[in-house]
Formats: structure tokens, C-alpha cells, sequence
């Protein structure tokens, strides 16, 4: 699924007008629909939680419910039905975060039981085969409890929040219309949905000029700002997102969360906080980076028209990390086959140069994860003085004590390193490595003549971060995987700049440096030097604990002694890493209790 900016889905938006002759309009209606029919699914699940969708039933928002930190179902949408990310890629999973799915609501297709919702066999066949579809995704028994505010704003994000309260209003359901702006100011097709909805005879106030109480509804549809929206909400619009926020009502929002940046994720003050974010035709990268993946609650991508093939050809680089994408474009071998007849030589072997005498549970952990992530070997070279602790822990293991008598590393070992790395497939440096005496001139030993693919981690990023690198020279790839404190280091920046908009970031750090670049953290980025970027989905809060990373250096790898390229191990192994979290979370009584180790034996 391709992850697009505010500017890219503006040309799109020409484009889909202007060449392909598609009506503006026609792109509005579709997106009023896909709305509405998100409402009508939302009051449906609502109904059926708690007994029927009566007034105030918003508070609890039945089924949606936002960010809830919670142990996550079922394993990630491996069916390849186009349900990608978080709750909805595990219907009906209390996970947390942000949440993303290209949906068709309700019953599709047959014969469809329109009063229900439901397929019901019967319904309209007859014996001589002449069938009635009920358009069941725009209907809803029981709408007679649900009274919906749709607020909108003056331009097309209004116009698709007017196009929805048409749809609601067929279903049954109670609206009215609420303007930000005088509805005399609205302009072309929002001028029409204004119209529509006006001689549909569906009620309207003006804010500030009528009465309202926006906690007498049971739901509200945000149709204030969309993509076309500049700096904080002001005037009328910002005192409608608070009092949308404070009515407690669940509230679905057209495109994005009003008061959202579409491309960063940060959120303005006042930041609209929505239960449901039906995102319009592709998703916005606003919608995938924190806060922004908060403030959008369950996100759900509906398609109005508009040719998906236009981002390939528009050159959109960003995508979500799905099994999809992992196969289709990274072309990863999902099932990871083993040949009948292969043998520990045929799945490559790992060099770790990691760990110090404090820091040596570092080293074990990414060993044991290469070794769980189906390479054939790992040796692991380490200070000397560390041999006789951890000498037999990790049986499978294979040690390569290097000079280092008090148990840090020393600037000599490099000659050493570099002769153990000749007979592997890659090396990882870093976990747990610490910092010592002519390090940087260690490390561009390794960088410069180790003769295959490298990862950097931990302690070797800061020691990336305090030389200058881009004069060194490298003939194999090489993958960094920093948290956000380790990228601040590398990019010379705060943690809070890095975090302002992660994917722009990654994605020029990437370039600039020729790395792929992994930035953890939820939604971890991999970017590419070649410019592409995904953004990853799978994971869990709970893995926010000491040794997790070490654990995805271990995987990416022991990825890439199996032979995947660089990008296929940094991109395979982040998912993978984020799955087996997901897993262990589920397995301990709560999530917090979650250890790195966990990760390990869930993969
Ligand atoms: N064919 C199409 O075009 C399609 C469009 N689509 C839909 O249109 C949306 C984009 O629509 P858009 O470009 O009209 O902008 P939109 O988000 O409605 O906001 C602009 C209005 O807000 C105002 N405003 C801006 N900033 C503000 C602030 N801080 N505080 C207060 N006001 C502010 C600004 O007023 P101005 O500053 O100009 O006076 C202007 O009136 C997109 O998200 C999607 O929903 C889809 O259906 C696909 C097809
Ligand atoms: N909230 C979260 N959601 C998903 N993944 C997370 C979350 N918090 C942490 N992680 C993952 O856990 C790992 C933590 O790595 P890192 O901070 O380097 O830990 P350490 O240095 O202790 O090994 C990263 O892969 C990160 O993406
Ligand atoms: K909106």
C-alpha cells in the first residue's frame, strides 16, 4: 500500500480530474459514501456491543475503541486480503496504535439482507434466478436511536462531510450539519454538496451564529479539515475540535483528524481525536507517524475513484511494510523455504562483534536471534575476558575470544575481526560494543574491508555519529539500525526533530549517506539508499524494553547470511521482529512484562 504526502495526493487529484476527465464531483461522492457507510459500520458494531445504538451511546465507542494498550490477536494479515495494519488487520484486538485496512464495509456482492446488514441467503432469489442486492453497507435497522453531527469546514473536505450526511440521512439516521464558516463561502463542489443536502431538507447551524451542543449526538463526523488544511486550526474551527474532543462522543473523521499535519504526523493545537479516520484513496504519511497514528485512531482506507497505479507512476516511494509488499516489491520468500537437502552451510554463517563486560548480555541476545532467525552458524567475537561467563550459555554458539583482558574492546582487535570476517557472510557491530581508545579508526577498518554486508547498532552508531563517515569507503551494503536517541546523534539533531517527522528524515539520511537506514520505534522506517522508504506495523508497546534491539540486529543478520539482500533482511527482519513481539506480548499475563529474551523464543 503506497503512503503518499498532502502534495502528491493534490496531483493525483488533477490528474484524476484533468486527464483521466474524472468529475471532481464524482470523486466527492464516492467519498461521501465510503464515509457513511464507515459511520453505519461503526453504529452496526456499536449496536451489537452494547444492545442497540441508542442517543449518548457515543461515549462508549463500541468496538473502536482508541489506542488501547492491549495484548494483540491474531497474527498479521498473512491473508493477503488487503488488511494490513493494526486492529483491523486482528479484527476485534484491543491492540495499541494506529490502525490500517483498505476495507470494503459490509455484506458485498449476492444477495444481501439490507435491513441486517448481513448476508441472508433468501432474500430476493426466487426460483427463476432474479436476484435483489440490497445496498447493504448503507443501511442500518435500528437507525432510529443515532443522531449524527457532521461538521464541515469551507472546502473539499467539507464537501465529502456534506456528501456523507446524504448517505446517513437514506439510512435513516438522524443528522444535521454544522459549518465552520458561513455556508454562503463555500465554493464549487462543496458549494453543491451544500446545496444537495439543502434541498434534501437536512437541518444545518452555523457555529457561532446558532445554538449547539455537541454532546447531544451520538456521533460526529469531522469533515473540517483535510489535506488543504495550513498551520493550527483557527477561529471557529479549533473551538469545534475542542469541543468535538471534549463531548466524549465518537467522532469519525473525513481523510484525516482535523488539525493533523498530513505529512508528519504532528498534531496542532487543537487536534481533532478520532475513533475512526476513513482515509481518502491512498493513506497520508501524517496518519502512520506519531502523534498523528494516535490521534486517528482506527485508520481505514477506502478507495473513491482515483487509479491506484497513479502513485507508481507518480513515483511514490513510500508503502507500508505488508506481507504484500514484502513479496510483490521486496520479493522476500514469506514461507522462507528450506531446501530438503540443505544443511547448516546452506543458510550462511553470522560474525557478531559485540558486547562488554557490562554490557555482554547484549552480544547473547543478538546471537541467540540470528541463530532463531534460521542462519546456519554465528560466531561471536568478543572480548576475551567475557569468555569464561558466557561460555556455554548459548550452546549453539560459536566464540571468538579477541584481545580485550579487562573486558572492553581495543582499537588492535580490528585485524582480528577482519580476518574472522572473511569466511562469513555478514557482520553485525555493535550491540552492547561500549565506546574505547581509537575506536572510529576500528571501525573504519571493518567498514572499509569487510567483504560483504554489514549492520551497525548501538555503541558502533555513536561511533558513526562522531566521525565523518561519507569519506569513507564501502563496496558492500550496509544497514544502521539507531533508535531515536542514536539517530539524533547521527543526524545532529534533537531526539524530538527526529521524531517531527520520521519518514522524511529516514528517507534523507538514506540518500545522503548511501545506508539503509532503520529507525525503531513504533512504525519503524526503512529507508533505502535508492529513496524508498516502508514503514513497518508490525510490534508491539510492550517491546520498549532493554535488549529489543539487540535482538532485530540479531535477525536482520542472521537475514542476510541466509542471502536476502539488505534491503529484503532490514525490511523482512523489522516485521518479523515486530510479529514475534506481538507474540510474546500475547503470551505473558500483561504486556509490561514483556522481556527481550521473549522476543527470542517468539520467533
Ligand atoms: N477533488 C478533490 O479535490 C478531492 C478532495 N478530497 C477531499 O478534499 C480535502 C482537501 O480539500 P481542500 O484542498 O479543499 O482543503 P481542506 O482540507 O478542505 O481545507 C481547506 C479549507 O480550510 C481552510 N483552512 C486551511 N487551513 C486552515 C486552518 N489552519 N484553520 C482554519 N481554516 C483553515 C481554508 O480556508 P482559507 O485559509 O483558504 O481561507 C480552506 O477553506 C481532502 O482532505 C479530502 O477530504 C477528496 O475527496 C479527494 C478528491
Ligand atoms: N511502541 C513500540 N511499538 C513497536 N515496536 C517498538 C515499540 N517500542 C519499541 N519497539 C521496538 O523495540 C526495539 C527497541 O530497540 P532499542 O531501543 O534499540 O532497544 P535496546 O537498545 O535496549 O536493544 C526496536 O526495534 C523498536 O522498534
Ligand atoms: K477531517
Amino acid at each position: 500500500m503506497d503512503v503518499v504526502t498532502a502534495e502528491e495526493m493534490r496531483a493525483f487529484d488533477r490528474d484524476t480530474i484533468e486527464r483521466l476527465g474524472i468529475p471532481a464531483i464524482a470523486l466527492m461522492e464516492n467519498a461521501g459514501r465510503a464515509i457513511a457507510e464507515e459511520v453505519i459500520a461503526l453504529c452496526r458494531r456499536r449496536a451489537s456491543s452494547a444492545g442497540g445504538g441508542a442517543w449518548g451511546a457515543g461515549a462508549v465507542d463500541g468496538g473502536v475503541r482508541r489506542n488501547e494498550a492491549g495484548v494483540p490477536g491474531s497474527d498479521v494479515g498473512r491473508d493477503g486480503a488487503g488488511v494490513v495494519g493494526g486492529n483491523a488487520r486482528r479484527v476485534g484486538a484491543g491492540t495499541a496504535g494506529g490502525v490500517v485496512r483498505c476495507s470494503e464495509t459490509g455484506a458485498t456482492g449476492g444477495v444481501a439482507d439490507a435491513s441486517s446488514g448481513r448476508g441472508a441467503p433468501g432474500f430476493g432469489a426466487d426460483a427463476t434466478g432474479f436476484t435483489v442486492s440490497g445496498d447493504a453497507a448503507l443501511t442500518l435497522a435500528g437507525a432510529g436511536g443515532e443522531h449524527w453531527l457532521v461538521l464541515a469546514g469551507k472546502g473539499n473536505n467539507g464537501g465529502d462531510g456534506l456528501a456523507a450526511a446524504r448517505h446517513l440521512r437514506e439510512a435513516g439516521i438522524a443528522v444535521t450539519l454544522v459549518y465552520a464558516a458561513a455556508p454562503e463561502s463555500l465554493a464549487g463542489e462543496a458549494a453543491l454538496q451544500r446545496d444537495a443536502a439543502a434541498a434534501m431538507g437536512i437541518p444545518a447551524v452555523v457555529y457561532g451564529k446558532d445554538a449547539l451542543d455537541l454532546a447531544a449526538c451520538s456521533g460526529i463526523v469531522d469533515a473540517l479539515l483535510g489535506t488543504g488544511s495550513a498551520g493550527a486550526p483557527r477561529g471557529a474551527y479549533a473551538e469545534l475540535i475542542a469541543a468535538a474532543n471534549a463531548s466524549g462522543r465518537a467522532i469519525v473523521s473525513a481523510d484525516i483528524p482535523s488539525g493533523l499535519d498530513a505529512d508528519t504526523g504532528e498534531t496542532h493545537e487543537p487536534c481533532m481525536h478520532a475513533s475512526v479516520t476513513v482515509c481518502l484513496a491512498f493513506l497520508k504519511r501524517g496518519l502512520l507517524q506519531y502523534p498523528g497514528a494516535e490521534a486517528a485512531g482506527r485508520v481505514v482506507v477506502r478507495s473513491i475513484g482515483m487509479p491506484a497505479a497513479l502513485a507508481r507512476e507518480g513515483g511514490v516511494k513510500v508503502s507500508l511494510l505488508t506481507p504484500e509488499v514484502l513479496t510483490a516489491r521486496l520479493k522476500v520468500d514469506l514461507a522462507r523455504r528450506r531446501s530438503p537437502e540443505g544443511h547448516k552451510g546452506t543458510y550462511g554463517h553470522v560474525l557478531l562483534a559485540a558486547g562488554s563486560l557490562r554490557m555482554s548480555g547484549a552480544g547473547l541476545l543478538s546471537a541467540r536471534a540470528a541463530l532463531r532467525a534460521g542462519c546456519g552458524l554465528v560466531t561471536w567475537a568478543l572480548p576475551e575476558k567475557l569468555l569464561p561467563y558466557v561460555i556455554g550459555s548459548v550452546p549453539e554458539l560459536m566464540l571468538a575470544p579477541v584481545a580485550g583482558g579487562d573486558g572492553e574492546w581495543k582499537a588492535g582487535t580490528a585485524a582480528e575481526v577482519l580476518r574472522l570476517s572473511a569466511s562469513r557472510d555478514c557482520i553485525a557491530i555493535g550491540p552492547g560494543l561500549g565506546r574505547f581508545e581509537g575506536d572510529t579508526e576500528w571501525l573504519r577498518r571493518l567498514w572499509e574491508e569487510t567483504d560483504g554486508p554489514m549492520v551497525i547498532d548501538a555503541d558502533a552508531l555513536n561511533i558513526l555519529a562522531d566521525a565523518d563517515y561519507r569519506s569513507w569507503s564501502r563496496r558492500h551494503p550496509v544497514i544502521l539500525t539507531p533508535h531515536p536517541g542514536e539517530m539524533a546523534r547521527l543526524a545532529g539533531i534533537s531526539t524530538a526533530e527526529v521524531q517531527r517527522d520520521r519518514i522524511g528524515l529516514a528517507l534523507s539520511y538514506a540518500v545522503e549517506h548511501g545506508v539503509i537506514l532503520v529507525l525503531k520505534g513504533a512504525h519503524t522506517v526503512i529507508a533505502t539508499p535508492e529513496g524508498q522508504a516502508y514503514i513497518n506495523i508490525t510490534g508491539h508497546p510492550g517491546m520498549g524494553t532493554g535488549g529489543a534491539g539487540d535482538v532485530l540486529t540479531g535477525i536482520i543478520s542472521g537475514l542476510l547470511a541466509q542471502g536476502l539482500d539488505a534491503d529484503q533482511a532490514a525490511a523482512f527482519g523489522v516485521y518479523l521482529h515486530g510479529l514475534a513481539g506481538e507474540r510474546a506480548a500475547r503470551k505473558r499475563d500483561h504486556p509490561a512484562a514483556l522481556m527481550a529474551g521473549d522476543i527470542i523464543e517468539a520467533l
